[in-house]
């Protein structure tokens, strides 16, 4: 089974006088969804770029089954908060782009494209222009040419960030769709706490100075949805409430109130 592994990670970065990041040890296996939280600073974008080969740790391993990363691969997809998509192109388009990098025949593009959108819930959005979709239409297909490289891993840093509150609650359900539906591990990072509980199999928080963990807590709420409880009934169950105050606490120690 696939596996990414951080193993006592410290990160760096020129003319700074401490690490960012001092041994971290963080791993993500196909199935699971580990959530990366913390205060602003605590080093978890630093982290995510270390997953996915944009930056070389100071100390410490960063590995897939056994292999070093060393630089970017298709087998870890990257989405960003403004993910930028091509935008004189229809949204099958930006993805049928990633499919013609993947060496997909052009015969097979537009209808993989359309299934990749069809995951993502733009099923019949495929004519669009980018400039003719919502916010949360343009992060789902973001999401979607992701998908196209047939990832082990997702590194989804801030994906619904930029979203309105309203749709990023929508989207919370939709992620943990398209993550049931890939198989992925997933590594994301979110300043969101109810997003975290949500959606992750595992949430790690960090505390900065250098950013270290503080702690784990391993939700089943997402579980829950998949297994077909509404979203609603379990945002209002007290274990909900209970779990983010927990979380929170666990955010915010050794800060003053
Ligand atoms: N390119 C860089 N050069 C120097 N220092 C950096 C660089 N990028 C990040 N840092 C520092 O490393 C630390 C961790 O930053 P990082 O962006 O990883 O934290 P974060 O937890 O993602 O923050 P936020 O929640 O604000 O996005 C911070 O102190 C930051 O100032």
């Amino acid at each position: 089974m696939p596996k990414l592994v951080l193993d006592q990670v410290s990160i760096r970065y020129d003319g700074q006088p401490r690490p960012a990041v001092e041994r971290v040890s963080l791993s993500i296996a196909n199935g699971e969804f580990v959530v990366l939280v913390g205060r602003s600073g605590c080093g978890k974008t630093s982290l995510l770029n270390v997953a996915a080969g944009f930056l070389s740790p100071a100390d410490g391993k960063a590995a897939v089954d056994g292999e070093p990363i060393v630089r970017p691969g298709a087998d870890r997809a990257v989405v960003f908060q403004n993910d930028a998509l091509f935008p004189w192109l229809t949204a099958r388009e930006n993805v049928a782009f990633a499919l013609r990098l993947r060496g997909v025949a052009p015969a097979q593009r537009s209808r993989r494209a359309d299934d990749l959108l069809s995951l993502v819930k733009l099923q019949g959005s495929g004519d669009k222009r980018v400039w003719e979709l919502s916010g949360g239409m343009r992060q789902r297909v973001g999401l979607a040419r992701a998908l196209a490289a047939e990832p082990k891993f997702l590194l989804l840093d801030e994906p619904l960030g930029a979203l309105d509150a309203l749709t990023r609650e929508r989207m919370q359900t939709t992620l943990l769709d398209i993550w049931a539906a890939s198989r992925a591990g997933v590594l994301m990072v979110t300043h969101g706490i109810e997003e975290a509980l949500v959606l992750a199999t595992r949430i790690v928080v960090l505390a900065p100075h250098p950013g270290h963990v503080v702690g784990v807590f391993e939700p089943t709420f997402g579980r829950r949805y998949l297994a077909g409880e509404p979203i609603r009934n379990i945002k209002a169950d007290p274990a909900f409430a209970a779990a983010r105050g927990d979380l929170t606490d666990a955010i915010f120690q050794g800060e003053p109130a």
